[in-house]
């Protein structure tokens, strides 16, 4: 079973806007609300794969209470920590125009320790080697950016596979515990080495370095060029498909999801390559952060290029 933990939820407020200008009076033609977060995404995705999935997390104020009438509503499996404050809300600028997404997330509200704690007892209390932890996305500014470092351990003690997608020191720090796999994006995995990657030799080059590190599988995802796949012995580039993208947001969730669902039920490793860029390259047709039709992704499935690489 996939167990996602989002300690930063969010609603994601999608607006589009034809012709999007910095310093300008903006008019959007259309908005749309969506309960997000990366280990909430990360869940719907499962959820749209027929998979088993639990999201737990931090929710707080009435938005975090549509969140979990949202989860209910879907069937999604739950168990949060509702706190004062509100649950932030992070804006989605479309330019259908100009094919731009731009992203404003707010930081979120901060969480005392305590309810860290509570979160960490309430996930390790039932936790068992079945389970699959996927530890996703920021944290508010008080909550230490060790904490995924931290989890990662605990859950090797419990014969438990993880899985990172996060940034900046959570990443750093949550590299050094050495997840199962990890998703990066090419901006995180620069901001991890400290410079640019040049081109795709590159990118191979410094993931399998960071399997020396015992991390098992390294996932690159690259926008519309696709995502790197790489572990030990093996190393593809799934080529990317040319779609009709409504909104990007909630790609990456939607392949880290597959991924997880990949492991949980033990496809092969080009299976999960191939079935992780469809769930990915499916999200980015539908508008906010809403799931793509199952139909859809497995349609998409049949298009995906597998070069292997030396
Ligand atoms: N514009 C796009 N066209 C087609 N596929 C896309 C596009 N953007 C993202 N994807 C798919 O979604 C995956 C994840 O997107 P990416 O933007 O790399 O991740 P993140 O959301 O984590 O930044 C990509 O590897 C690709 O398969
Ligand atoms: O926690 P962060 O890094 O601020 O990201 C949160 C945002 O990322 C999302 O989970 C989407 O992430 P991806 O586009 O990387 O899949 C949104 O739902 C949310 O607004």
């Amino acid at each position: 079973m996939i167990w996602t933990v989002t300690l930063n939820p969010a609603l994601d407020k999608t607006i589009e806007v034809n012709n999007f200008r910095i310093g300008s009076v903006n008019r959007a033609s259309s908005i749309r609300i969506d309960a997000g977060g990366k280990g909430i995404n990360v869940s719907k995705m499962v959820k749209t794969l027929g998979g088993k999935t639990k999201a737990f997390g931090i929710l707080p104020g009435g938005n975090g209470r549509y969140i979990k009438g949202y989860l209910d509503r879907c069937g999604i499996e739950n168990d949060f920590i509702f706190t004062e404050g509100e649950t932030r809300t992070n804006i989605k600028v479309i330019d259908s125009l100009n094919h731009t997404n731009t992203d404003i997330n707010e930081p979120g509200v901060n969480i005392s320790y305590n309810k860290i704690k509570e979160l960490e007892e309430k996930i390790f209390k039932g936790i068992d080697k079945n389970t699959l932890l996927v530890l996703s996305g920021s944290v508010p500014n008080d909550v230490p950016k060790d904490i995924y470092r931290r989890w990662i351990n605990i859950s090797r003690k419990f014969g438990v596979r993880t899985i990172l997608d996060c940034d900046g020191e959570l990443l750093k720090e949550g590299i050094k515990a050495s997840p199962y796999l990890m998703k990066p994006n090419i901006d995180e995995l620069q901001g991890l080495i400290g410079r640019e990657i040049a081109n795709i030799n590159d990118m191979v080059l410094v993931s399998r370095e960071i399997l020396k590190l015992g991390v098992e599988i390294v996932v690159l995802s690259m926008g519309f060029k696709g995502a790197l796949f790489i572990k030990k012995d093996c190393a593809i580039h799934a080529v990317g498909i040319k779609v009709d993208v409504k909104s990007t947001v909630g790609a990456g969730d939607s392949m880290v999801a597959a991924l997880a669902y990949a492991l949980d039920t033990g496809m092969n490793f080009e299976k999960a390559a191939a079935y992780s860029m469809a769930a990915a390259t499916a999200k980015v047709t539908t508008s906010g952060t809403q799931m793509p039709n199952f139909d859809r992704i497995v349609s998409i499935e049949n298009r995906i290029k597998l070069n292997y690489i030396k």
